[in-house]
């Protein structure tokens, strides 16, 4: 072979490696500029001709390499932004509350490797995808994830729960209310809580409904007897009117023949006549009575019948008030408020005590029963009169209430007597409330009939501990009430 053939051999073996490298890195860079991808098909497109020249090739190369200058500048420049963002995006992830401890070190982990200097797209890559991901969690975990947002979901789960409570149910089927109750005892998240919600408020309407319809039935009843007694009295009467025209024409009747036997005395000319007449005459006479008596007892009898049909409307009319009457005043005293004091009353308090045990079951978070009591309340009643008795228990029940927080329950439970309710309290917290309650109570500047009075109360309380039942509790706060007033009043014993 010639040293011609052999450096021709040479010349199209290596062009034809260089095509093999374009192609290589044609594949290898595709899909990364238009203008680089056309540029190296254009090039493969000659190679595959068979006929390249090396001279045809040195213009696409050339183009070739400004493209590819102006890319990587593109690309430094676009990894530099990315590079920004990624540190922008952890700094803003490390800041966010709600994520969590485990969380946050895989963010600075991540913040950490994104710190290191000229770091390449290839490396930067996995990085962004990491911080898109925990980017994504955020974003599409529920808002209830949240703290802030759990604890407000909570409260407004305990205050549905509360509401519950405080209505009344009675005669309403009570399984899906129980389930409701039940269910708001357990963790919910927002979408549930508004179902609860949704669900509270059917079972309120529906209650209200009932309770409309049971009064309305009743007020329904209640003029249908009206206008039946009100037509067996117009009957009544009638009959009696037309009992008394026949009365009246009897009567008559009676009067023209006492005129006639009178005529027939004077104008008889013998005894035996006489005799005839009067016999005639008082037969017909005792006709007419015969007819005037058969008349008033028929009269008699069927007003009799009127006034016992009217007496038993009347006596169902009654007894039905008499249901109603004690539904209304069931009704008030299951309104779960006392009139005197506008405070819970003992049902509220008795429905109060079940929800909170069942979430010192459910949660066992502490818990306190506290019985108060007016010290001597009877001298106040004795000396000044039951309307300054009344007077003493608004007052001393609105300082109360003033004295405790919005989430404890005072209600009156009878007579000069209180009882509170500390969810979620400590004994030692619970005594310090009612410490407070206590003397801010004393302090109340009381005046009657001139003289400035102090009064005082005592209250005993207790805390819920492992297998303790509510009225086991209650019993101890009771007991502890008593030996504050053994020990002299004006105090707070526990148990
Ligand atoms: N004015 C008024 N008095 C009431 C009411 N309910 C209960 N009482 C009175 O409260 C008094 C309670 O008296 P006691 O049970 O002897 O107790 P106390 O005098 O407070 O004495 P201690 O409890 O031992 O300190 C009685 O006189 C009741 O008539 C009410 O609604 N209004």
């Amino acid at each position: 072979m010639s040293s011609n053939q052999l450096n021709d051999q040479h010349y199209s073996s290596d062009i034809k490696t260089l095509l093999e490298f374009i192609n290589r890195l044609g594949s290898s860079v595709h899909g990364f500029s238009h203008e680089i991808d056309s540029k190296i098909s254009r090039i493969k497109a000659l190679s595959e001709s068979g006929q390249v020249e090396i001279e045809q090739l040195k213009p696409l190369f050339s183009s070739v390499g400004l493209v590819l200058q102006k890319e990587k500048q593109r690309i430094e420049q676009t990894v530099s932004q990315a590079h920004h963002h990624a540190f922008q995006a952890t700094q803003g992830l490390l800041d966010c509350e709600q994520l969590s401890s485990a969380e946050k070190e895989q963010v600075r982990a991540l913040k950490h490797r994104i710190d290191a200097p000229l770091l390449s797209y290839t490396e930067l890559l996995p990085l962004l995808s990491e911080i898109i991901s925990l980017l994504q969690r955020r974003v599409t975990e529920p808002v209830a994830q949240s703290h802030a947002d759990a604890a407000h979901i909570n409260q407004l789960q305990y205050e549905v729960s509360n509401i519950l409570a405080t209505v009344d149910f009675r005669g309403h089927p009570s399984t899906s209310l129980q389930a409701l109750k039940q269910r708001l005892l357990t963790p919910l998240d927002l979408v549930q809580l508004l179902e609860s919600c949704m669900q509270a408020l059917r079972l309120v309407l529906q209650g209200v409904n009932d309770e409309r319809q049971s009064a309305q039935q009743f007020l329904l009843s209640l003029s249908d007897a009206l206008d039946s007694v009100g037509k067996a009295l117009s009957k009544a009467m009638h009959y009696h009117e037309q009992g008394a025209d026949a009365q009246s024409e009897l009567s008559k009747k009676l009067e023209s023949q006492l005129h006639a036997l009178s005529g027939a005395v004077q104008s008889a000319t013998n005894l035996q006549d006489l005799k005839q007449q009067v016999h005639a005459h008082v037969t017909s006479i005792g006709t007419t009575l015969t007819h005037k008596f058969k008349l008033e007892q028929a009269e008699r009898q069927r007003l009799h019948a009127q006034l016992l049909s009217m007496q038993s409307r009347l006596e169902d009319v009654e007894s039905e008030a008499l249901m109603y009457k004690r539904k209304l005043s069931e009704q008030k005293f299951k309104n779960l408020q006392d009139s005197l004091t506008r405070l819970p009353n003992r049902a509220a308090f008795e429905e109060r005590l079940q929800l909170e045990y069942q979430r010192w079951q459910s949660y066992a978070a502490p818990l306190c029963i506290a019985v108060a009591d007016i010290d001597n309340f009877k001298v106040i009643n004795d000396t000044y009169g039951h309307t300054a008795g009344d007077k003493t228990l608004q007052v001393i029940a609105n300082m109360l209430k003033k004295s405790l927080r919005e989430t404890d329950f005072v209600c009156r439970y009878g007579g000069e007597e209180f009882v509170i309710i500390f969810p979620q309290t400590t004994l030692d917290v619970a005594l310090e409330l009612l410490e407070k309650a206590r003397h801010r109570v004393k302090s109340i500047p009381f005046k009657f009939k001139q003289a400035n009075i102090s009064i005082t109360i005592s209250a005993g309380v207790s805390s819920f501990n492992t297998k303790d039942s509510p009225s086991r509790v209650f019993e101890r706060a009771d007991r502890a009430l008593y030996q504050a007033k053994d020990a002299g009043r004006d105090r707070v014993c526990q148990l």
